[in-house]
């Protein structure tokens, strides 16, 4: 147990994108064996946690919906939730969010009745592909460590962090990963160091996840010809060199013909970025977010307007990677060598763009 305790800690952690995602055939639990590289991304998920004062929130001057668990009084909750940022209204403010999952791990662990407030500021699209859930859970199992003074190590973080989610251990590792079993099993890509800029483009609506996988089932017993992505050799060579075009070529999402199928709007916002002269474009994990690969920065701010323009996007946004994992940003011991991935980040990477 660690002395360090805190009335509240605030985490971040990143989204991701997949740069290479190959997907295997479902498995007798539910899930599919996962191939992928993981890529940490420059847009991020704040969550606070911060101990409640009886009757009160514990977070005090934030605005949006208070979180209530179902099926108990307000004055009992242990555990509360408030959201804020864009597409805060889509997030659950109870205890199914993901966040409140994390929280509860810990806290039941350490045998603590303590009552803990929530906040979350969304900074990764909801529903988009780019993993925002999984970071908030990523987020609130670091800041919870602290804020109760467990002192858990990374392992043990990522160990909890893969009960809650098949993406959540990636987003509190960050960096560049390879990721296997259902794509909670990582490796870290140490030598991945080619640094990509990427345009993000959202969509009207989101995708779910599962409905996504099993959609590429249904369409692999219709089409046994369609293609799966092969080996990460290629890319993870080209990923310790220093070309983005290279990487660009070897990208590849086993999931982007489903969600096509799904979403057949976001052809044209593929081919935006196409025509627009980006390196490369695909849907992001199970879309419906799509990635535009540029060369360098300046190249991604021509590509970015370009799309806006044609207007196939709600939202188009610029990111790079890749950086770092969850980390704590404000409570006792915040600071660059406080995060669990510290050892494992690009470059001194904060937080921007909130
Ligand atoms: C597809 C990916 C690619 O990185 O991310 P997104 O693009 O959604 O962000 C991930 O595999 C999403 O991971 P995550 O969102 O954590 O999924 P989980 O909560 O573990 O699982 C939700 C559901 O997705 C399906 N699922 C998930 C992971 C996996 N390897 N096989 C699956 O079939 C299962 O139906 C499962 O019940
Ligand atoms: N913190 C959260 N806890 C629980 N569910 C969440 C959370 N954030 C988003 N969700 C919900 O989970 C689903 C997937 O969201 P998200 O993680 O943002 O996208 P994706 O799985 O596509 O990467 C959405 O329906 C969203 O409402």
């Amino acid at each position: 147990m660690s002395p360090v305790h805190a009335r509240a800690v605030t985490a971040v952690a990143p989204a991701k994108i997949n740069l290479h995602l190959g997907v295997g055939d479902l498995r007798a639990d539910g899930y599919h064996d996962l191939l992928t590289v993981y890529r940490a991304v420059d847009l991020w998920e704040e969550v606070t946690v911060a101990l409640a004062e009886p009757g009160g929130d514990g977070v005090r001057g934030e605005t949006g919906a208070r979180g209530r668990d179902s099926g108990s009084d307000d004055d009992d909750d242990e555990i509360t939730v408030t959201v804020s940022g864009p597409g805060a209204g889509q997030v659950p403010a109870d205890r199914t969010n993901l966040a409140a999952r994390a929280v509860e791990l810990l806290r039941s662990e350490a045998g603590s009745d303590a009552r803990i407030a929530i906040h979350i500021r969304k900074g990764v699209p909801v529903a988009g592909g780019m993993a925002g859930g999984s970071a908030d859970a990523a987020a609130a199992l670091v800041a919870t460590d602290r804020l109760l003074g467990l002192g858990l190590g990374r392992a043990a973080l990522e160990e909890r962090a893969a009960r809650l989610g098949s993406d959540v251990p990636f987003c509190v590792r960050g960096g560049t990963a390879l990721g296997t079993g259902r794509g909670e099993e990582l490796a870290t890509l140490l030598h991945a160091r080619v640094e990509q800029h990427v345009v993000v483009a959202l969509a009207d609506g989101g995708l779910s996840t599962p409905v996504v996988f099993a959609e590429l089932d249904r369409l692999r017993a219709e089409r046994t010809d369609l293609p799966r992505a092969g080996g990460t050799e290629s890319l993870v060579q080209a990923l310790a060199g220093q070309d983005p075009a290279v990487v660009a070529d070897l990208l590849v999402n086993d999931m982007e013909p489903a969600a096509l199928s799904l979403m057949p709007a976001l052809r044209r916002t593929l081919r935006a970025g196409e025509e627009a002269g980006a390196l490369h474009g695909m849907v992001s994990g199970s879309g419906p977010t799509c990635l535009f690969f540029c060369g360098d920065r300046e190249h991604a701010i021509r590509v970015a307007a370009e799309i806006s323009e044609t207007g196939v996007a709600r939202e188009v946004r610029i990111t790079h990677g890749p950086v770092g994992g969850a980390r704590i940003i404000d409570g006792p011991g915040a600071g660059p060598g406080a995060a669990p991935g510290s050892g494992l980040r690009s470059g001194p990477d904060h937080p921007t763009g909130k």
